[in-house]
């Protein structure tokens, strides 16, 4: 059992290369970063400054090359392919594109997200599927499929598949990205009040600065490089 103390992502000295030869390009340049449980960060910055190579990586879904990504205590550099497994059952994710499958209603989708997990059975997969599903406020939508839902709520079927299973970690990437303003604050303002139900920390890359605020801190990426990493101002 890994210490309350220990940080969720602790990342030292981590760089990043994609191609080869003389295709080679560095995409993340020596970057250092703790996150702490429980705390929600929002990572901006340009386009290609590396966000997405950088979500990627700490979510076991890219191999680690260079340097130390520790999530849970667990090194993912030189980490085999059934530990990057256990990596990824412990996170939740949440992209742009929603990414649910059209042929699957809303309650199958987020079933989907139980599935991975073999310690439920298929009528508790139901129960936690439709329960979270009502917490998102779509108890009335559960056999809808994503073409009848709007894109809001598309996107809250996506935050309950990935919160469904109480991930200690929820990776999103520009979760509002394709909503209207209105929407996309009632996404993210829905993520943080379920994520500080369940204690898990979250972490979001997004353009979108009418966001910004939701976070306890910001970091900041150009050109491969972690710029800045600021502490939030005390929020009331
Ligand atoms: N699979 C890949 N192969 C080669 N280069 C890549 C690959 N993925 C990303 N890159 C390059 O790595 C750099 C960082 O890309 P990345 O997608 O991480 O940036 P980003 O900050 O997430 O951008 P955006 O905000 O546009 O999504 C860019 O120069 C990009 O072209």
């Amino acid at each position: 059992m890994e210490s309350s103390s220990t940080p969720v992502i602790k990342i030292q000295h981590l760089n990043h290369f994609f191609g080869r030869g003389e295709q080679r390009k560095q995409a993340l340049f020596d970057i250092n970063l703790e996150i702490n449980a429980g705390e929600i960060v929002i990572m901006t910055g340009p386009s290609g400054s590396g966000k997405t190579t950088l979500l990627t990586l700490i979510g076991g879904l890219r191999t680690v090359q260079s340097g130390h990504l520790k999530f849970l205590g667990q090194e993912l550099c030189g980490a085999s392919s059934e530990q990057l497994v256990q990596v990824r059952r412990r996170a939740g994710y949440i992209f742009q594109a929603h990414n649910l499958h059209g042929s699957l209603t809303a309650l199958q989708n987020v079933r989907m997200g139980l599935e991975i997990h073999p310690q439920y059975s298929v009528a508790q997969m139901k129960e936690m599927a439709i329960n979270i599903l009502e917490e998102v406020g779509l108890g009335n939508r559960l056999n809808h499929y994503p073409d009848n839902l709007s894109g809001g709520q598309k996107q809250r079927v996506a935050i309950a598949r990935a919160l469904v299973s109480h991930p200690q970690l929820v990776l999103a990437d520009e979760p509002t990205a394709a909503l209207d303003s209105k929407s996309g604050r009632d996404v993210v303002t829905l993520m943080q009040k379920l994520a500080k139900e369940q204690g898990c920390t979250i972490l979001l890359v997004t353009h979108d600065n009418r966001i910004l605020d939701i976070a306890d801190r910001t970091v900041y990426m150009e050109d491969g490089i972690l710029k800045s990493n600021t502490m939030a101002t005390a929020k009331d």
